[in-house]
C-alpha cells in the first residue's frame, strides 16, 4: 500500500467541479451574446490589422465582486459607446481572477463570497452569468486569463485577452494563449522588461501540445495552432511608467528587432500611474497626443476604471461595502472616465 505521507502532503482535499459542457449546458450562449463576442474579436483584429482606425479601450474595474454594480457600470459604458464609436472600441474590463503580489482576495471565481470559503464551483457559474449578462447588452468583454482552465469555461464569452505581468513569463500562459480564440496582450513585467512580452508573442504564435481539460472536463493533451494576434502591453515597472515617446519608440525597436510588427497598447493604470488612479486621464491624454501627432503603432490603451473613485478593504462585515468601489486596485470614477473617454474622442476626430 500507498504510504499516505508520500502524495499530496500538503493537499487538504479535492472537490469536483462541473465540467465545462456541464456549464455550458446550464448557461449556453446566446445568439445575441454570440454577435457581441464575434463583432468585438472581429474589430479588434481589424485594429491590430490597420483595417479599422480606431483605438480599442479596454476599461472598467480593477475587478468584478458585484455583479449588479458590474452591470450599472456596463449599462454606462454601453451608452458611451454610442457617443464614441467613431473613434473608439469600447471593450469592458472584466477581470475575476487576481494575481497577487503575496496574498489576498483571488477573485470572483476564486472566492465569490469573499469570506474564504472559495466556493469555485459557485463563482465560476456566477463569472459565466456575468459575462453572459454584459454580451447581451452588446458591449464586448476583456479580461485576463490567469488559470489555465478556466478558458473552457468561459472562453466563448471574451473578446480580449490579457497575460499579466507576473505571468507573461509563465510558459504555461503562453502554451495557453496560442490555443486562445481573442487576441491577446501580453504585459511587460513588473520590472518594466518587455522583452518578456516579446518572447511571448514569439512563443504563443506557434503550436503547442500541453496537459489541459477538454469540454468533458477530462485531461487532455491539448494541441493548438498557435494565436497570430499577440502584442506588447507596456504597463511601466520597477516605479517607472513606459509609455512616453521615448518608451514607445524603444518597445517598436525591439519589436521591429524581433520581425513583429508594432502593435502597442498602454496601461494607463499599474506604474504608468505610479499606482495613483487619478493620474489615469493624464496617461491617457499623453498617449491621445503622440496618436495624433502621427504615432502608428499605439493601438490601445486599458483603464480602471468604476462608479465610485479609489478603493476599499474588503470589511469582515460585507454589507459594510462601498457600492461600486474597487476592493482590488484604486479606480477613476465613473465621471472621470466619461470626461477621459469623451475627450480622448474629439481629439482623436483630428488624427492623421
Ligand atoms: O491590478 C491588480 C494588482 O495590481 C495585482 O493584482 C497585484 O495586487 P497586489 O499587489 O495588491 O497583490
Ligand atoms: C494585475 C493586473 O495588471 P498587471 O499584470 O499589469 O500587474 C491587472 O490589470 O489587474
Amino acid at each position: 500500500m500507498i504510504s499516505p505521507d508520500i502524495e499530496n502532503v500538503n493537499v487538504t482535499s479535492f472537490a469536483p467541479m462541473p465540467s465545462p459542457e456541464a456549464l455550458h449546458r446550464k448557461l449556453p450562449l446566446t445568439d445575441l451574446a454570440s454577435e457581441t463576442v464575434m463583432q468585438g474579436r472581429e474589430a479588434l483584429r481589424n485594429i491590430i490589422d490597420r483595417k479599422d482606425k480606431r483605438l480599442f479601450v479596454v476599461v472598467g474595474p480593477c475587478s468584478i465582486h458585484d455583479p449588479v454594480a458590474g452591470l450599472d457600470y456596463a449599462r454606462r459604458l454601453k451608452a458611451l459607446q454610442a457617443e464614441v464609436a467613431d473613434t473608439m472600441l469600447l471593450v469592458m474590463r472584466v477581470y475575476f481572477e487576481k494575481p497577487r503580489t503575496t496574498t489576498g482576495w483571488k477573485g470572483y471565481i476564486n472566492d465569490p463570497d469573499m469570506d474564504d470559503s472559495f466556493r469555485v464551483d459557485a463563482g465560476m457559474e456566477k463569472a459565466r452569468q456575468f459575462l453572459l449578462d454584459i454580451c447581451e447588452l452588446g458591449l464586448p468583454t476583456a479580461t485576463e486569463a490567469l488559470d489555465p482552465i478556466s478558458p473552457q469555461y468561459l472562453g466563448d464569452l471574451i473578446a480580449w485577452t490579457a497575460i499579466g505581468a507576473r505571468t507573461t513569463e509563465s510558459q504555461t500562459h503562453r502554451e495557453m494563449s496560442s490555443g486562445l480564440s481573442t487576441p491577446v496582450g501580453f504585459k511587460n513585467g513588473t520590472d518594466g522588461d518587455i522583452s518578456i512580452a516579446i518572447n511571448a508573442i514569439l512563443s504563443s504564435a506557434h503550436p503547442h501540445a500541453f496537459l489541459g481539460i477538454n469540454a468533458q472536463g477530462n485531461v487532455s493533451v491539448v494541441r493548438t495552432r498557435g494565436n497570430a494576434y499577440g502584442h506588447v502591453v507596456l504597463r511601466g515597472g520597477d516605479g517607472r511608467p513606459n509609455y512616453d515617446s521615448v518608451s514607445i519608440a524603444i518597445a517598436e525597436q525591439s519589436l521591429a528587432k524581433a520581425k513583429l510588427p508594432a502593435n502597442l497598447v498602454v496601461d494607463c493604470s499599474h506604474a504608468n500611474s505610479y499606482k495613483k488612479p487619478e493620474l489615469q486621464p493624464l496617461v491617457m491624454a499623453d498617449v491621445i497626443h503622440q496618436i495624433v501627432q502621427g504615432n502608428q503603432s499605439l493601438v490601445g490603451v486599458m483603464i480602471e476604471s468604476n462608479i465610485v473613485g479609489g478603493n476599499q478593504k474588503i470589511p469582515a462585515d460585507l454589507s459594510q461595502l462601498v457600492y461600486g468601489c474597487s476592493v482590488t486596485d484604486g479606480c477613476i470614477d465613473w465621471d472621470t472616465t466619461e470626461k477621459m473617454l469623451r475627450d480622448a474622442h474629439q481629439q482623436l476626430l483630428n488624427r492623421p
